[in-house]
């Protein structure tokens, strides 16, 4: 009998889950406020803010972790990997505790693992992490050999939601070819060709649609000169891109509800930001049915965002002319996440080693 517990750190929250076989998952989502989370010098300094709450809800469940057949975390910034199951290991934890890829919650996750089953026999694993890189090499290229593009996205939902898609159609993931947006705190837009996202935003550095909380592509002219200003710190510029910019950067809010209901009470701003990051989704949906040669089997949209109808009536009306349109509200991380280590548990999958 196997059972899993799954730590699954976003932007502004904690999700958690308790999967036994054969019961239903036990799950937990804990919301971080902006103004602790953001109080931190760093995302690594949160660790034991995180992993003290995760502490105490397995205390109040009566859990302790020997009782686990495994742990499963979201995966971070690591080097470029292929899709699937790995390991957490000393070159992974190395690699995310210096932020040496880039910083960002995802991170938290091979750390918080690592630390709560250190000195028990309990296997800490990561599935499909942020960095899974499956592009072309058409697709690497920005425009300066400088700054090749990365493949940073919610690689681990976005492959979940376009597997349910596919079982939806009748059809094998591997025969369909999808555009999925996922619209959370950061936004990515990928084409996904028959079981390879061959192409898709950077969507935490600067790409793409803007998003609550990120700027996605910028002017590039502009910015070197805001840069060069000597107005702006190097880290305010960063925030303006990752976790001050988009929406936040508009309105000062990150929560789209809120932007929503300010808009429906005559707030025509609050209005503007939201037609306008639609506008940008739409637009970036079309590059990637582009990128497919227009020949899709469905627009897949999920995400946070996915639960406003308002908004996602104004994307399907924008791209129901290139395929069908499906929407998943929210996410499925934490059972992805579950059935990644189930595979290598039973078995059915090898798990890969980092390093
Ligand atoms: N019912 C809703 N209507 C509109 N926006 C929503 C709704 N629920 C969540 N959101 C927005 O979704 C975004 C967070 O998406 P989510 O996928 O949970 O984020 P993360 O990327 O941090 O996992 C926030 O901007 C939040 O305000
Ligand atoms: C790092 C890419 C995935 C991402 O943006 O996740 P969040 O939306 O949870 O910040």
């Amino acid at each position: 009998m196997w059972k899993i517990f799954v730590i699954n750190p976003g932007s502004t929250s904690t999700k958690i889950a308790v999967y036994g076989e054969g019961k239903s998952p036990l799950e937990e989502t804990i919301r971080h406020k902006p103004g602790i989370i953001w109080t931190f010098p760093s995302v690594t300094d949160q660790l034991n803010y995180r992993l003290d709450m995760i502490r105490s809800w397995l205390r109040e469940l009566g859990e302790t972790i020997v009782s686990f057949s495994a742990v499963a975390v979201r995966g971070g910034l690591l080097k470029p990997l292929p899709g699937g199951t790995y390991l957490v290991n000393e070159p992974m934890l190395d690699d995310l505790v210096h932020n040496r890829y880039g910083e960002h919650a995802s991170n938290l996750g091979a750390l918080m693992g690592h630390d709560l089953v250190q000195g028990y026999a309990v296997p800490c694993y990561m599935v499909d992490p942020v960095v899974v890189d499956e592009m072309e090499p058409v697709a690497r290229l920005s425009g300066h050999p400088l700054l090749p593009r990365k493949s940073i996205f919610h690689a681990l939902n976005q492959r979940a939601i376009a597997r349910k898609a596919a079982r939806v159609l009748g059809k094998n993931y591997q025969d369909c070819r999808f555009v999925v947006a996922h619209l959370g705190g950061g936004i990515s837009v990928a084409a996904h060709d028959q079981g390879r996202v061959v192409d898709v935003n950077n969507a935490l550095d600067g790409e793409g649609p803007f998003s609550p909380e990120r700027s996605g592509t910028l002017p590039a002219g502009q910015l070197v000169e805001l840069c060069f200003s000597g107005k702006y710190s190097k880290q305010e510029v960063l925030r303006m891109v990752k976790g001050n910019g988009g929406v936040t950067a508009y309105l000062g809010t990150a929560d789209l509800r809120e932007v929503e209901v300010r808009s429906a009470n005559g707030d025509s701003g609050a209005g503007q930001v939201l037609e306008a990051m639609v506008y940008q989704i739409i637009k970036e949906i079309g590059a990637y049915a582009a990128v497919l040669g227009g020949s899709i089997d469905a627009i897949v949209i999920t995400g946070g965002i996915a639960y406003s109808s308002r908004l996602t009536d104004l994307i399907r009306a924008g791209v129901k002319a290139f395929a069908p349109v499906l929407i998943y509200p929210g996410e499925d991380e934490n059972g992805a996440l579950a059935e990644g280590v189930i595979r290598v548990l039973t078995g059915e999958e090898k798990a890969r080693i980092y390093g």
